[in-house]
């Protein structure tokens, strides 16, 4: 089966953008040139790309899909088509659902409902403890053998360093990776933002960079004592990127990840006590933010996650004292960045692409994010010249909380194809 998809284009190893035509034979990347068409293949399906960008799809190693236990947020199906229309073809879920996936036989039944409702690629983490409570370890290999991706407990920390110790010695050894959702909450004292100017002129109680760093600074020291692959969530302090290009540098196996809502925004921008400026960790200083761009520029941090993270109106719309923390960011994401970065001079186009696509493949070794000869056929289209304002109305997902809503931005998607086939497409869905 052969399918052509025609008028896009690339950004080459200038920077520069090139028109392209990509040739996809039985779901494989089989050429991409010019013209394929006069060449006299039959081309059984034509895609116009309409002068957009194409680019692997989009690999995003942390979302929230909260099926089983919380499907009134968002489901599998559901937030699967929101990575879809962001531009995704292969999502990593975490596991704080209801039940935890903490055996194989929870898990098993979690990637049955993936195989059945998930439009893109989706991995499933298993957690680090039993209900990510920071005791009893899980059987590893069990969980490995039932296909999970890697482990975390993310929307907690681990909170004992034993722990930590023991669950990266057990998986050091089955070759799987431990990621971590950092905060130590001895040092959390009710915080629901970042503490500083903002949370004092707000009346509210402030979450420390230290929350987060130092508990980084422990899990780096493990990872040295383990050997382990540890992998560090939303990345948001300037603390956490100068430990972890410190450990780098001492040569320990640790790889860390940054979301867009703490590249663009800060706790200045909170504009009053709102429920959807509420995300874990908050939205940090701008000292902060500096370090968190001059980290991806400099390699210290790998690579670009969501953490999208869906609530119901209901959760979100009230003080930040009694919302939950998290914000969607699936459908959002490139053109945010696009926007905010590429538009503004900031990162060029590739960098973008690669922190979006090959850096979180190469992270974790998944066969994603290249349109090399021979790659799946995972492909995404965007549209640079248009500029749309952020509308929930249109979103794939069930949720819509997100601060970023009635933003311009340009670069929104107009298709996703997974394995070859079309999965998602502006037209269809508007
Ligand atoms: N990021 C968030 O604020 N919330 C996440 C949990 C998490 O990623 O820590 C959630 O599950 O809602
Ligand atoms: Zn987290
Ligand atoms: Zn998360």
């Amino acid at each position: 089966m052969n399918k052509l998809i025609k008028n896009g284009k690339m950004v080459d190893k200038n920077n520069q953008l090139v028109d392209v035509d990509l040739w996809i034979k039985d779901q494989k990347i089989n050429a991409v040139g010019r013209n394929f068409e006069q060449t006299g293949v039959h081309f059984d399906e034509v895609y116009d790309a309409q002068g957009g960008l194409i680019t692997p799809g989009l690999v995003d190693v942390h979302v929230h899909f909260r099926e089983p236990g919380f499907t009134h947020k968002e489901t599998i199906e559901t937030g699967s088509k929101a990575a879809a229309r962001g531009g995704f073809t292969t999502v990593c879920a975490m596991p704080n659902l209801n039940p935890v996936p903490d055996t194989a036989e929870k898990l098993v039944k979690v990637q049955k409902i993936i195989e059945r409702d998930a439009c893109v690629k989706v991995l499933q983490y298993a957690p680090i403890t039993e209900e990510l409570r920071s005791e009893t370890l899980v059987n590893y290999q069990a969980l490995k053998d039932a296909g999970a991706f890697a482990f975390t407990n993310d929307g907690v920390g681990v909170q004992t360093a034993g722990t930590m110790y023991l669950a990266m010695k057990e998986a050091v050894a089955l070759n799987m990776a431990i990621v971590a959702h950092t905060e130590d909450e001895s040092l959390l004292f009710g915080g629901v933002m970042h503490k500083g100017k903002v949370s004092e002129s707000l009346g509210l109680p402030g979450i420390m960079n230290a929350t987060e760093a130092s508990q980084i600074a422990r899990d780096v020291i493990l990872a040295e004592e383990t050997g382990v692959h540890y992998h560090i969530c939303h990345v948001s302090t300037e603390a956490s990127v100068r430990v972890i290009r410190d450990a780098k540098k001492a040569g320990i196996h640790v790889t860390a990840e940054v979301c867009p809502h703490h590249l663009i925004l800060t706790d200045e921008d909170i504009p009053g006590d709102i429920g959807n400026y509420k995300m874990n960790p908050p939205l940090r200083s701008s000292r902060d933010q500096a370090a968190l761009i001059e980290g991806l520029l400099d390699g210290t941090i790998d690579c670009i996650s969501t953490d999208h993270a869906p609530h119901s109106h209901e959760e979100k719309n009230q003080s930040m004292r009694k919302a939950a923390f998290g914000i969607v960011g699936s459908e959002t994401a490139f053109s945010l960045m696009y926007t905010e970065f590429v538009e503004k001079g900031i990162f060029t186009l590739e960098q973008v692409v690669d922190w979006m696509t090959k850096k979180p493949a190469e992270v974790f070794n998944l066969e994603a994010g290249t349109l090399q000869i021979g790659a799946n056929a995972d492909i995404a289209i965007y549209d640079l010249n248009h500029s749309e304002p952020i509308d929930d109305r249109k979103f794939e997902s069930k949720a819509n909380n997100t601060p970023f809503i009635g933003k311009e931005v340009k670069g929104n998607t107009l298709m996703t194809f997974v394995n070859g086939q079309r999965v998602w497409s502006k037209e269809d869905s508007e």
